[in-house]
């Protein structure tokens, strides 16, 4: 599709490893997608200008029609665009290792966006992402935000409560890879060639229904006799960068696939499923954080820093865009030509999920437009799923209060609630830990 339209975007996290896959798959889908405008806007000049030096590069080799800058200036940021691409990480790497580190210190679980460590980091965003979305909506009072940054779930609870009206949508990339697997275990190109039913919380979540789109084949039990023994691990050509740790993520759905047979899990089941399982089988000294440390964040620090060297992309062999990039321009692209494709939003229930709270919010499939998110109805929760669920979402409104309230006891019965947490006592001694790193980024809870 064609338009005479061109659009302008910012990447807010203009110095996130994902930042350099966004844009080549914004330069792949120039035809559909068209830019007269990139900027990207971080509050950390220095890490952002490692990918933005690089960038300019690939810009003007592939890309010279599109107007490039980069800034940490919120209102030159924020001024004349139609898109803001979410994916900013408070308080870094840095951050995230405490957040790992800190549960297991007390035997419990340590995880991005799980867990203790997935409420503490929740709260560290939530400041951050309602500034973006009010210099958004003072500079440029049409855009959209499409937002990556995590933890999602809170993040859109956040949103929900506090910026009712907003034009930002919460997304999340792990259905669409689990799907990807799925399509490739059936012998289909892509998550493209599937239909679906799923509903759930955000990394909570569950098919229902999985069919071939073209031919309504049912795939369900096609999908069981090969999950039930190698989970969403696909292998081969398919799985050839994928790092240790995600085989591990991905094999260990056969685990969740045997709990809950009738539906397939989302692969983040693991943490709440198996907590016990994560603590003995993680290096309180070495997590996902430093694995990061030595692959991802070296491989795209290292290629930009490279081609800023050479002057030029041309021999550039590394292409970190992938199906998360792929996934937020496809999403821009609906929204910009009103196509009401089937993607997933984090949003308020409204009957989507029919035995929860029209004010949970819930991961649902929604058709994307000019208009932003109709949800769809995915019928009930299994009474398994709902109790769950019914705990998870308790948690992450209890963050949300413990933000807006500034409750150190919301955020202590947060943890307590969590089903990663034994007991309120190693609650305390995890958000007493937590209370001091956090300091900087944390509203003073009392
Ligand atoms: N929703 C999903 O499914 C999904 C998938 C992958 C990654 N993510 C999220 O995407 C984000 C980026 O991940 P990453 O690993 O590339 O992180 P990263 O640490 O490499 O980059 C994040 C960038 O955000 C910047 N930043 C931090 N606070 C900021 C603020 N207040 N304003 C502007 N910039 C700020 C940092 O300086 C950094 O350059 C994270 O939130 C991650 O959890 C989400
Ligand atoms: O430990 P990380 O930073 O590698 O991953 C944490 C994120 O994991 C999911 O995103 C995956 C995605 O599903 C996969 O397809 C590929 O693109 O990598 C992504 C990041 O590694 C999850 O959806 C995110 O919310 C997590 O932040
Ligand atoms: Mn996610």
């Amino acid at each position: 599709m064609t338009s005479e339209k061109k659009y302008s975007v910012v990447i807010a996290g203009g110095g996130s490893t994902f930042t350099p896959g966004f844009v080549l798959d914004l330069i792949k889908s120039q035809d559909k997608f068209p830019l007269r405008q990139l900027k990207f806007y971080d509050n950390d000049a220095e890490r952002q200008e490692k990918i933005a030096k690089a960038v300019e590069i690939i810009m003007k080799e592939r890309a010279p029609q599109i107007k490039f800058s980069y800034t940490t200036d919120p209102k030159e940021a924020f001024t004349d665009v139609d898109f803001v691409m979410g994916s900013i990480r408070v308080g870094k790497y840095e951050m995230r290792s405490y957040d790992e580190k800190i549960p297991l210190k007390y035997g419990v679980m340590g995880q991005e966006t799980t867990g203790p460590g997935g409420m503490a980091y929740g709260l560290r965003s939530i400041p951050a992402i309602l500034q973006i979305i009010d210099w958004m909506e003072e500079y440029s009072p049409n855009a959209w935000m499409i937002n990556y940054s995590n933890t999602i779930a809170i993040v859109a609870e956040a949103c929900r409560r506090l910026r009712p009206n907003a034009k930002v949508i919460n997304i999340c990339d792990m259905p669409i890879d689990d799907m990807d697997r799925m399509a490739a275990i059936c012998g289909l190109d892509s998550w493209h060639d599937i239909d679906f039913n799923y509903y759930g919380l955000n990394h909570f979540g569950w098919w229902k229904e999985v069919r071939n789109k073209k031919t309504g084949e049912d795939l369900m039990p096609k999908l069981k006799e090969y999950v039930k023994e190698h989970g969403y691990w696909v292998g081969g050509d398919y799985d050839k960068s994928t790092e240790a740790s995600w085989e591990a993520t991905f094999r260990k759905v056969a685990d969740e696939y045997a709990l809950e047979p009738e539906t397939l899990p989302n692969n983040y089941m693991q943490y709440y499923y198996f907590p016990q399982w994560e603590v003995a089988n993680a290096d309180p000294k070495h997590t996902r954080t430093d694995e990061i440390l030595e692959y991802r964040q070296k491989i795209v620090f290292g290629e930009c820093e490279r081609i800023v060297k050479a002057g030029t992309a041309a021999d550039n062999i590394w292409d970190i865009s992938g199906l998360h990039s792929e996934y937020i321009v496809d999403i821009c692209h609906a929204i910009a030509f009103n196509t009401h494709e089937k993607f997933l939003a984090n949003c308020a229930n409204n009957g989507a999920i029919s035995n929860m709270d029209p004010d949970s919010v819930v991961e649902v499939p929604a058709l994307f437009g000019a208009d932003g998110i109709q949800p769809m109805a995915t019928g009930e929760a299994g009474r398994f799923q709902r109790g769950l669920m019914m705990e998870q979402q308790t948690c992450e409104k209890l963050v949300v209060d413990a933000y807006v309230e500034h409750s150190y006891n919301k955020m202590l019965q947060a943890f307590t609630l969590n089903k990663t947490v034994p007991d309120a006592s190693v609650a305390k001694k995890i958000l007493d830990d937590m209370m001091v790193v956090n300091k900087p980024y944390w509203p003073e809870l009392k």
